[in-house]
């Protein structure tokens, strides 16, 4: 994993971290045969440690800034795998061909959903940090007929102090995870 602080970041939106990243890249399962889309890629952070593990990615953005911030975090990290798309995933996902799915923004997320069903992407990785978010997400998948595993991931930092090492918690991150056959 590339460490937080060599990327690039967007002011505002945190990029997702290295622990969680991790994790999440984990449960993708990816290999080299794999196209992946990235819906909300934010900072890239995702998109670029996808892309380096798999034949393709789409990040996908609705955000200008997260656009911008992602095509020079892609550039910043040598990977030309990538194609960046700005817009809603919603209105993009028809058109585009890929076989698993990061979701990391949550905006229009039955749609997307529902979109992802119809496509047949059977391995889907969702990243929730709202309770509403991560309820929804495991309804829809469930009613779409995905096996759901759900992990919240729990990261405190050690703090260096006069006494020692302090650990500093960080709110949780739920992986969720959806697949099918
Ligand atoms: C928490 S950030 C993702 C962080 C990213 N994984 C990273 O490491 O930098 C969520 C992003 O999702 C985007 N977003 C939310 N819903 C979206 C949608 N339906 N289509 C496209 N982008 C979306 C937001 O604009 C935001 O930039």
């Amino acid at each position: 994993m590339i460490p937080d602080n060599e990327f690039i970041r967007m002011e505002g939106v945190p990029i997702t971290k290295e622990e969680i990243r991790a994790v999440s890249i984990g449960k993708l399962r990816l290999s080299k045969d794999d196209v992946v889309v990235d819906i909300g890629c934010g900072s890239g952070g995702m998109s670029v440690e996808i892309a380096r593990r798999c034949k393709f990615t789409y990040a996908i953005d609705v955000n200008d800034k997260a656009i911008e911030t992602t095509t020079k975090n892609l550039k910043k990290f040598g990977v030309e795998n990538c194609k960046v798309i700005k817009g809603n995933a919603k209105e993009i996902l028809n058109d585009i061909d890929f076989n698993k799915a990061f979701i990391g923004g949550t905006k229009d997320i039955e749609g997307i959903i529902k979109i992802l069903n119809k496509k047949e992407i059977n391995h889907i990785v969702a990243n929730t940090i709202v309770l509403e978010n991560t309820v929804k997400i495991i309804s829809l998948l469930e009613k779409y007929n995905y096996n759901v595993e759900v992990v919240n991931v729990s990261i405190s930092y050690g703090k260096k102090i006069s006494v020692g090492h302090m650990m500093m918690a960080k709110n949780p991150i739920t992986i969720i995870t959806g697949k099918k056959g």
